[in-house]
């Protein structure tokens, strides 16, 4: 793809994603992360301006249209999983919908393990829906599993018809240094998964530290990973501000570098309408509105989209309650 041209959808696969940089790890050992300048500036992004309010639905709305709805469960059953795929398709209530003057709203995919592809499938067939299904593979959450059993796995959830590869990185290559080991498993994983697209989780809170986030996340980019994603929402820490701006710039610097346009996934802990407009803002001023899109961000969230349902019902009787204020809109 020519330098600085935006793909259509969802970045494809290509057979070069980093041109003249793929072997040259000076390129990574070069990413730095300043962990002073990093926290003054998420520092200032909670609470600084305001949004209109007669934006905040908007925001919203267009927060849920960029959920990847989740559940991530030893105990879920294919009943759960049929509920979680109808609010999936029709994440709040018509009347409600209706009030705001908004049709078609759904989210951007459901999330679930392998074994309950096949009852979310089943169920958007019968809903006649056909919104993504993402499967979390490579022995997720941990990614300890024999290598060929991981690759196997996300094999197997693109034949069941997943469309979304949510893989785990080994921590261990991060820690270790080894780059070339973490390139050469990414690009593995983004083989296995022929058309589908994948996100590279991270697992940020177990990497040690923002330097070793914003290497991860160029390497993971470079092997051909589709979205970066901060967490499995397993680990002690999950998604953070510092930590998603440092994985937003390392985007930046990918995208100027290459021109190709990687998306973005802060997951695990995020269940605030209030946070979810912190990070639409985040985006914004440090991505700009072409990635404010289901193709390029999204969130990895269980209960997030409950608290914005509740938001919108008290933004439709006059009493918004988000209690923060922001620069969007
Ligand atoms: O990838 C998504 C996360 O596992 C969801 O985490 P959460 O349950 O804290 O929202």
């Amino acid at each position: 793809m020519p330098q600085g041209q935006a793909p259509a959808q969802l970045p494809q696969i290509a057979d070069n994603r980093n041109p003249g940089i793929d072997l040259d790890m000076d390129w990574v050992r070069a990413a730095q992360a300043n962990t002073s300048a990093i926290e003054r500036r998420c520092a200032t992004l909670p609470g600084r301006r305001s949004v209109k309010k007669e934006h905040q639905a908007a925001w919203l709305l267009k927060a849920i249209s960029m959920i990847d709805l989740t559940t991530l469960s030893g105990d879920d059953t294919p009943g759960r999983v049929r509920r979680l795929v109808a609010k999936a398709v029709q994440p709040v209530r018509p009347d409600l919908l209706e009030a705001l003057d908004m049709t078609g709203l759904t989210t951007g995919a459901v999330c679930v393990y392998h074994d309950m592809i096949e009852p979310a499938v089943a169920t958007l067939d019968q809903l006649g829906a056909t919104l993504p299904v993402a499967a979390v593979s490579t022995g997720f959450p941990a990614g300890l599993s024999p290598f060929h059993l991981r690759l196997e796995e996300i094999r197997e959830s693109v034949k069941a018809r997943a469309t979304e590869i949510d893989i785990v990185i080994s921590r261990r290559h991060v820690l270790t240094g080894d780059w070339q080991a973490l390139y050469d498993e990414m690009k593995a994983f983004r083989e296995a998964c022929g058309d589908a697209h994948v996100k590279a989780i991270l697992a940020t809170g177990e990497l040690g530290s923002l330097r070793n986030v914003a290497r991860a996340s160029l390497v993971c980019m470079m092997a051909g990973a589709d979205f970066i994603k901060t967490s499995t929402g397993k680990e002690s820490v999950n998604a953070t501000l510092p930590v998603s701006l440092v994985m937003i710039r390392a985007i930046r610097d990918y995208f100027e570098a290459t021109g190709y346009r990687v998306g973005y996934k802060p997951a695990g802990g995020i269940s605030k309408a209030k946070d979810a407009i912190t990070y639409l803002a985040l985006i914004k001023e440090e991505l700009g509105d072409e990635w404010l899109t289901p193709h390029l961000f999204r969130f990895g969230a269980s209960s997030l989209l409950g608290d914005i349902e509740r938001q919108l019902e008290h933004h439709l009787t006059g009493h918004y309650s988000a209690g923060h204020r922001h620069p969007i809109g």
